[in-house]
């Protein structure tokens, strides 16, 4: 395929964990081709994305932390297709990497986390009234959509249910944006769950979770040498139905990302979770 016919890609995190494996993803597409790769991290300014990332040749595209420009060159190349910027940041920085990259009319597909109610509202609003697709996927493995399904499917047996997720111990946010994507799909099924069969009384605030809503609680536990790891557990008479989703490589993440970079362009408004574009 041509430059002229493939995707622009501009990687948003390139240096983090996600983004040296999209980096690598992307570099493989024969569909899209890498247009810059930003990183506030000051140590890997100038480096080579590719040779950070691991691949054998570098990708002659140097790491910097000048979003706007980047945006702007992108948005500029109009012999292109309409651009897209993959996030993989911060809690704290993703809103306004976002709302910039629709300003200039670059699709953003989002995987960072801890996104409020209030905010990922903002940003539909902004990109509805910019005709601009986006995409925000708080999990882009298909095993976990398949975690939901099969959570959403026992919820309408079960009354009682807890959710536990898991990670190593440099995540930012708690819980994790799929542990709330998949309370909320729960709490859509129009029940309140776990019924509760005596006073509690937590002696240790916390001891019990966090409840998000309809009585669904959320656990979260963090330690070094986990990834990403959710159970959903339910219980019922005699019986208990643990759902469980480990992953072992940020790997398992990439075909649902570069199936996000080819959607977006036919969207015109923000779309949210992976099960939607499958
Ligand atoms: N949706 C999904 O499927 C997945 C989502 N995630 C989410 O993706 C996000 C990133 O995860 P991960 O790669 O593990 O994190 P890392 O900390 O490994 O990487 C993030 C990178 O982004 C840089 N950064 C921070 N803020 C900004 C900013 N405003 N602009 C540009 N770069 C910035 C960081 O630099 P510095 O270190 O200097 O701050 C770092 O190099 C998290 O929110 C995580 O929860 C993770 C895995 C899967
Ligand atoms: O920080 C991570 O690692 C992950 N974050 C996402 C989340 O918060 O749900 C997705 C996955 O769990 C990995």
């Amino acid at each position: 395929m041509s430059k002229q016919n493939a995707i622009p890609v501009i990687i948003n995190g390139a240096a983090g964990k996600m983004g040296r494996e999209v980096v690598k993803a992307v570099a493989q597409a024969s569909d899209m081709v890498l247009m810059g790769a930003l990183d506030t991290s000051s140590e890997h300014q100038g480096k080579d994305a590719g040779e950070l990332a691991g691949l054998s040749e570098p990708l002659e595209v140097p790491i910097t932390n000048q979003l706007e420009p980047m945006l702007g060159y992108v948005a500029g190349e109009r012999q292109m297709q309409p651009g897209v910027m993959i996030d993989f940041t911060h809690p704290s920085g993703v809103y306004e990497n976002v709302r910039s990259a629709i300003a200039y009319g670059i699709r953003p597909v989002v995987g960072t986390t801890g996104l409020s109610p209030q905010r990922l509202q903002d940003l539909a609003d902004f990109a509805e009234k910019a005709s601009t697709g986006c995409l925000i996927i708080p999990n882009f493995s298909i095993g976990m959509v398949l975690l939901q399904q099969a959570a959403v499917a026992a919820s309408q047996y079960f009354d009682y249910v807890e959710i536990i997720e898991l990670h190593h111990n440099q995540k930012a946010d708690a819980p994790s944006g799929t542990a709330i994507q998949t309370a909320q799909l729960l709490r859509e099924m129009g029940k309140t769950f776990n019924p509760p069969q005596v006073q509690e009384e937590e002696k240790i605030k916390g001891a019990r979770g966090s409840e998000v809503g309809e009585g669904i609680r959320i656990h979260s536990i963090r330690l070094p040498g986990l990834i990403a790891h959710q159970e959903v557990i339910f219980g019922a008479a005699g019986e208990i139905y643990t759902l469980r989703h480990d992953t072992s490589d940020r790997a398992c993440y990439m075909p649902g990302v570069l199936l996000a970079i080819r959607k977006v362009q036919q969207l015109k408004s923000l779309v949210y979770g992976l099960e939607k574009i499958l």
